[in-house]
């Protein structure tokens, strides 16, 4: 069954969504108010940095099943549905903001064909939004047109996006009408993920819990890392050892410098929200968020301790910027409070990232000096921390940083490297929930 549909937003979450839409045959208009990112998306130039994601848009805009524009008449005219993916982002307050949504809503109303749409919302809403967006299109229409909404969350993960949309764990629809419901599943049957159906606001909040849990799942991590940080115990045999329970499971137990990126940092303050417009105080998710702002930090506290003399005049080498590794997305990254952090103290930052450096740019403080490579990075640098655990970093000889830097001390914020492996490297290595490694200490060690 081919629908003609339109995508408002060309994000992560719309373009991937449109994207994916057209490759399982749909005809797709995706809509963006920024010109320029239509522009480049005619020329086929992916706004963003997706693996898989620019063939699949050359693939589909070849076969003339997507389109991309900033026209509202072109978009709308005759779509069966029209998927809402643009931004939510926090307010002030901490609460989502839903102006896009609601200019969207407005634009809808202006013009959706007669004959009526199913308006999907895959934008993260709080509870009620998408009554809400049923009401405000209704409100603007001047004329007698059936709109049904939709609650359809996204669930992907940036840098494995185009991935986890054709090997979701679910398609989440809530909907009003069977009607409606079935259009929508029907519309996602080619991606064979199984579909679940409820109300919508069960829908709404399985979103923000699901982002909400997985949050709670880190910063539980954590916490028992610093634990056993002070007590000598390792956080990766430690979760490996919880994760082996089912009940438990193996994923989202890495510890490491907290979680960032565009949703977990918004959407857990915005259930926080939530909740409280009902009087409820969410003492745990008001903790997760406590504990994530503080682990963010810890690699200035580890630097501060063992850089003898402190950090001011001292060359502090960054390895990583974006907030998660096959994204250059900067969004709510460790980096931002680490470069912010280290430049009160007076310290001269040289960072590298193999592709969020432009996006760095206009976040970082403007003092920070951006290598070229690792190499240049590290060079002559005091102390090493690693932020994003890319692969070209993991796989990076120990051997360099002892090369490259006046002094080897590297603060490790993602458990890049096996202990065993430290071991027979000349670094000192400080990394998160495990015991440290120095160099003194090996040096007496009596021969094995
Ligand atoms: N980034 C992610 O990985 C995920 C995001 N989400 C949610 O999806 C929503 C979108 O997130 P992103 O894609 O990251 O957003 P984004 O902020 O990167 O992109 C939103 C796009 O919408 C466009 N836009 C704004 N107003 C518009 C209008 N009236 N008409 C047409 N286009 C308009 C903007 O120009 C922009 O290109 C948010 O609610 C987010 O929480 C959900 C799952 C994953
Ligand atoms: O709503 C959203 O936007 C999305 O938010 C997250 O996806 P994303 O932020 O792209 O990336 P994740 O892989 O979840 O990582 C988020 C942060 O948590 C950190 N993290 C993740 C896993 C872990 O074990 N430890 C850990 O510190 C990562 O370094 C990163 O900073 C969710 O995983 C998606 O399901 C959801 O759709």
């Amino acid at each position: 069954m081919k629908k003609k549909i339109a995508v408002i937003g060309t994000g992560y979450v719309g373009l991937v969504t449109g994207v994916a839409l057209s490759d399982i045959g749909h005809q797709v208009y995706c809509l963006d108010v920024d010109p320029n990112k239509i522009d480049k998306l005619n020329q086929g130039i992916s706004p963003i940095y997706e693996p898989g994601l620019e063939d699949l848009i050359h693939k589909n805009m070849y076969a003339d099943r997507l389109h991309f524009t900033t026209e509202h008449s072109m978009a709308f005219k005759d779509a069966d549905a029209i998927y809402i993916a643009v931004g939510t982002p926090e307010r002030a307050d901490g609460s989502a903001n839903l102006d896009f949504v609601q200019q969207v809503a407005k634009d809808i109303a202006a013009n959706v064909s007669d004959r009526g749409a199913v308006v999907v919302t895959k934008s993260t809403v709080p509870v009620g939004t998408n009554k809400l967006v049923k009401h405000w299109i209704t409100d603007a229409l001047d004329r007698d047109v059936q709109i049904e909404v939709v609650s359809n969350p996204e669930f992907l993960r940036e840098g494995s996006a185009v991935y986890d949309t054709y090997h979701g764990d679910r398609i989440v629809i809530g909907a009003e009408t069977e009607a409606a419901a079935d259009l929508i599943e029907a519309i996602n049957k080619p991606f064979g993920v199984p579909v679940f159906r409820t109300d919508i606001e069960s829908a709404e909040m399985i979103k923000y819990a699901s982002n909400a849990f997985l949050a709670a799942k880190i910063s539980f991590i954590n916490e028992i890392g610093t634990i056993c940080g002070k007590l000598g115990a390792n956080i990766e045999d430690v979760a490996k050892g919880m994760g082996m329970d089912k009940r438990i499971g193996d994923k989202f137990l890495n510890a490491g410098i907290g979680y960032g990126g565009s949703c977990f940092p918004k959407d857990t303050k915005a259930l926080v929200q939530i909740a409280g417009d009902v009087n409820h105080t969410f003492d745990l998710l008001e903790s997760v968020i406590n504990v994530n702002n503080k682990q963010q930090q810890i690699p200035v506290d580890i630097a501060q301790m063992v850089v003898r003399g402190g950090l001011a005049g001292k060359k502090v080498a960054m390895l990583g910027l974006a907030f998660k590794p096959n994204t250059d997305d900067m969004r709510e990254s460790a980096s931002i409070v680490l470069a912010q952090k280290l430049t009160e103290l007076g310290a001269n930052i040289s960072a590298y990232d193999p592709i969020a450096i432009e996006n760095a740019k206009r976040l970082l403080p403007e003092t920070v000096h951006y290598a070229a490579n690792t190499e240049e990075a590290l060079q002559d640098a005091d102390v090493a921390i690693i932020v994003t655990e890319w692969d070209e970093f993991k796989d990076l000889p120990l051997t360099v940083f002892e090369k490259q830097m006046k002094q080897p001390i590297v603060i490790d914020g993602r458990n890049c490297y096996p202990l065993s492996y430290v071991e027979t490297a000349n670094i000192d290595y400080h990394s998160i929930g495990r015991p440290s490694v120095i160099r003194a200490k090996k040096s007496n060690q009596p021969a094995k």
